[in-house]
């Protein structure tokens, strides 16, 4: 049995991961699309419709903005080998994410992802990594998109060498995200169902973690049942604010962040509440069947709707 590895934070902020290439087709945007219960409700949504079907044909479908996100999930493997990263897989849980559209998502193409640590914080009974990824059109070399993820490593804390917790991050203060989920009632409010199935259709966009899908992991994980990835939330979240507030136009979309506050099971229902502060969107996602918060986050608008 290989030894266990030191845990090792200058060798891990020092990780060069390898540039790599996906490549996506009109397909992988609609099985997305519907992974994250586009027109799930309504089959002919004229809103939701474009993101699966184009009377002109697949090459004119649109993508949602959060298609992006998938970039960043297949960095799990990458992540279990960074040197000097000690932790549990089985543990790892999604913490948060930040996207910031450059250009609107071709419906096929080719990404290059280069992707660096760009951060990494002692908790004391878990370890926060944060990686920032790069996305460019492989053929054109023109920057699409970016997302930060950040992985929450529960039980790798604790491997701070003084008395003050290990902090790194590579982002000014001013940076990072500051927002309050107001008191007032909201702008909008709108309600979904996941199916129990929901996971299952999701991970077919490329995150096979056996957390969503086998019961046993997940129990060794902590959790009754498989939960929802993190990332799917996310995507009904923006689609009700898509819907909500951009009336169904879903360019108007610059930045999207979000806090993963506590796990889904597939098949509970997604409220998804909203607050318009200018071109910001602060917005909240509550479990019905629980009543408990499970996401919060901003997302910054290019303009508002003319219809609001
Ligand atoms: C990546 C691809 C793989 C995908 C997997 C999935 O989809 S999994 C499914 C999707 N994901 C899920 O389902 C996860 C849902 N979320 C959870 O279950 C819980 O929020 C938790 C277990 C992540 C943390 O709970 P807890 O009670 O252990 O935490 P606490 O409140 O005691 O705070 C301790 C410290 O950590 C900080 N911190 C706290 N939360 C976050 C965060 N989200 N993010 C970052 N940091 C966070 C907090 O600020 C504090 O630091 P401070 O301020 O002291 O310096």
């Amino acid at each position: 049995m290989a030894a266990k590895s030191e845990f090792d934070p200058q060798l891990i902020i020092s990780h060069k991961f390898p540039e790599l290439t996906y490549c996506y087709t009109e397909r992988d945007a609609a099985l997305y699309a519907l992974g994250i219960g586009a027109c799930s409700k309504d089959a002919v949504d004229n809103k939701e419709l474009k993101y699966v079907y184009h009377p002109d044909g697949q090459q004119s479908i649109e993508v949602l903005p959060t298609f992006a996100s998938l970039f960043s999930g297949g960095l799990q493997s990458e992540i279990a080998k960074i040197p000097g990263l000690d932790f549990d897989p089985r543990l790892l849980l999604h913490g948060q994410q930040y996207i910031e559209m450059y250009k609107p998502l071709p419906s096929h193409g080719c990404i290059l992802n280069k992707a660096t640590v760009s951060g990494l914080h002692d908790k004391g009974k878990a370890a926060v990594l944060e990686v920032e990824i790069l996305s460019y059109e492989k053929e054109s070399g023109v920057l699409l998109f970016m997302n930060r993820m950040t992985v929450y490593l529960r039980g790798a804390g604790g491997f701070s060498k003084s008395s003050q917790p290990y902090s790194f991050t590579k982002y000014p203060s001013n940076q990072t995200f500051a927002y309050k989920i107001p008191q007032s009632q909201p702008f909008a409010v709108f309600e979904d169902c996941t199916q129990p199935s929901q996971a299952l259709l999701y991970r077919l966009s490329g995150d096979y973690n056996p957390l969503h899908s086998d019961p046993m992991v997940a129990e060794i994980a902590g959790f009754s049942r498989p939960i929802l990835h993190g990332l799917c939330t996310l995507g009904f979240a923006v689609r009700a604010i898509i819907k909500s507030i951009c009336r169904g136009e879903q360019k108007m979309i610059k930045n999207i962040s979000g806090r993963f506050l506590l796990h889904v099971y597939p098949g509970e229902t997604l409220i998804t509440e909203m607050w318009l502060e200018g071109l910001r969107v602060l917005y909240q996602v509550k479990v019905k069947e629980r009543n408990r918060a499970v996401l919060s986050g901003v997302v910054t608008l290019d303009r508002l709707s003319s219809s609001l």
